[in-house]
């Protein structure tokens, strides 16, 4: 399906947000972004397993400006499994050299590029081949399939997302990641102030419910650098995480 234009005012509203092309990144980490689409109740989906419309077409575009703009777009599995997502960009005029590097966080390796949306769009020269991310060496290697093993933390039982994003870039020359989701990759990131660089957020204007699956950090957290843009449904911010 083709995009709805791109809204003319949307690249001066992100400017201030979005790694800079033009400077390479002096810090061992790359430049992180953190997006997703949230309903006015703080959902991302309508409950386990659905995959949910909730961006406005103007606001999907944005998305796809966006992806433009990074090297990489990391989600969890959970999100690969429910959505099989294609993770390309179809904002401009060349879909493989514009789109990020799909990054599947799958320690427990339950997703399979075989079969993917991702690998169907990869076959026909529309999207990149995708970087898994596991704990150890995967008992089954896939063909294009690159892999990032990064050990859990032994008391968290998660990966050290600081030692991901520095592997990411000294291993496979990542300089920028969008991080779309889901909820349980976001409650987590949004508490890193340390690593994420801009936040950038869609409201849509629907209410998805309690069954819904709901994006809540753990603790408050402040933000700062705010601003907004009214579409004509969704309103975007963009923030940066505060220190405080
Ligand atoms: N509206 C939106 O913008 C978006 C909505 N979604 C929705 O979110 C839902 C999926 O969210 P979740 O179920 O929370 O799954 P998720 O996509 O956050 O993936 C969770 C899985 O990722 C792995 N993982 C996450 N953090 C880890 C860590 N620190 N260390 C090791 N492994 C880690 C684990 O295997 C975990 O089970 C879907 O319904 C999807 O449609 C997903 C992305 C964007
Ligand atoms: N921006 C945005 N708006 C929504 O309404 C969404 N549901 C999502 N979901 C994210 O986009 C992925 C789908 O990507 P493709 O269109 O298949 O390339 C999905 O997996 C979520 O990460 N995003």
């Amino acid at each position: 399906m083709s995009l709805v234009p791109l809204c003319s005012d949307l690249p001066q509203f992100l400017q201030g947000y979005l790694p800079n092309a033009t400077k390479k990144e002096t810090s061992i980490r790359p430049f992180i972004t953190l997006t997703y689409a949230q309903s006015l109740d703080a959902r991302i989906s309508k409950g386990p397993g659905i995959r949910t419309t909730i961006s406005h077409p103007e606001t999907k575009t944005m998305t796809h400006y966006l992806r433009y703009h990074h090297d990489g777009i990391l989600i969890g599995s959970g999100t690969a499994l429910i959505d099989d997502p294609g993770l390309n960009c179809k904002w401009g005029r060349d879909s493989l050299a514009n789109s990020p590097r799909p990054i599947i966080l799958d320690t427990k390796q339950k997703w399979r590029f075989g079969g993917s949306k991702m690998q169907e769009l990869y076959n026909k020269g529309l999207g990149k081949p995708p970087i898994v991310v596991v704990a150890n060496d995967p008992a089954i290697k896939e063909h294009h399939v690159e892999y990032a093993i990064c050990p859990m933390d032994k008391a968290t039982k998660q990966i050290d997302w600081e030692k991901l994003f520095e592997k990411l870039k000294k291993d496979f020359n990542i300089q920028s990641v969008m991080i779309e989701g889901g909820a349980k990759v976001v409650n987590q990131l949004l508490l890193r102030n340390d690593i994420i660089n801009s936040l950038i957020i869609t409201i849509g204007s629907t209410f998805l419910g309690r069954s819904g699956t709901e994006v809540s950090p753990l603790q408050s957290v402040n933000l700062k650098g705010i601003t907004w843009w009214k579409g004509t449904t969704d309103v975007v911010m963009c923030a940066k995480l505060d220190n405080e």
